[in-house]
């Protein structure tokens, strides 16, 4: 009997991007592979300027690499047409940056609702989703404050939230906790991990931070433009 082998949630398969740098070009990637598994989270731990947010980049489709391929659940994102490409963006794929980026005049709530409405989810079925999210990163008590009422943890755990309300397949996170204090960053980071890997999420976590990143199923780096395993 064959076996059932699940679609990877996420595969960058021989990826290159180049930039052009002066009069010469600079190679970040030079046909990088990757494949998360399902419920698979992976840190990329490498020095500054490797290319860590270029990776990131491609595998959320906000560029799309000179040569190779990302695929989404099996899916081709280089077949797809733009509107097909936002919508992946937009349902599959949840984002995490370093600095929160919430939404100022909105309430905590509203933030986790307003992309599930965008998603075309009812604000009722939103609503419960955000109010199931946020109490998963203890916040039940701060969903009405506006995020200039939160401390930065509460801000970026909202983050967090945000970027998981439409359930999607992959998260990829650039630095989620860099911009907290130590302290705060440990705490914050284990709810991620709890949350993600209760919702059986695959993900992708740069961090600077060896510590967070022993806590993830496996370590990769960039070497010479691939990635490699961190030994
Ligand atoms: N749009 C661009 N045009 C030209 N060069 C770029 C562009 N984006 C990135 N680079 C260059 O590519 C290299 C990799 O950048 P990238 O931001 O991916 O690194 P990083 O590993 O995320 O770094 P950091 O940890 O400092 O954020 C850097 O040398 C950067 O200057």
């Amino acid at each position: 009997m064959n076996e059932i082998v699940p679609e990877a949630p996420l595969a960058l398969r021989g990826v290159s991007r180049r930039y052009a740098s002066g009069d010469g070009t600079l190679d970040v990637l030079r046909g990088a592979d990757l494949v998360l598994a399902p419920g698979e989270i992976v840190a990329l731990v490498a020095p500054s300027g490797t290319g860590k947010s270029t990776l990131l980049h491609l595998a959320g489709l906000l560029e799309k690499p000179q040569e190779g391929a990302v695929l989404l659940a099996g899916r081709d994102a280089g077949r797809l047409s733009d509107a097909e490409r936002t919508a992946i963006r937009r349902d599959s794929i949840g984002f995490v940056y370093q600095f929160h980026h919430l939404l100022a005049e909105f309430t905590a709530r509203e933030n986790v609702v307003l992309p599930q409405m965008i998603a075309g989810r009812s604000r009722r079925e939103a609503g419960r989703r955000a109010e199931e999210l946020l109490s998963a990163f203890g916040l039940s008590h701060r969903m009405a404050h506006l995020p200039g009422k939160l401390s930065g943890g509460e801000q970026q755990r909202v983050a967090i939230a945000r970027a998981l309300a439409n359930r999607p397949r992959v998260l990829l996170a650039d630095e989620p906790t860099g911009n907290l204090d130590v302290a705060t960053a440990d705490v914050v980071f284990d709810e991620l991990l709890r949350v993600v890997r209760g919702e059986g999420l695959a993900a992708l976590i740069a961090t600077h931070n060896g510590e967070l990143a022993a806590r993830m199923d496996r370590i990769v780096t960039l070497r010479d433009g691939l990635i490699v395993p961190l030994h």
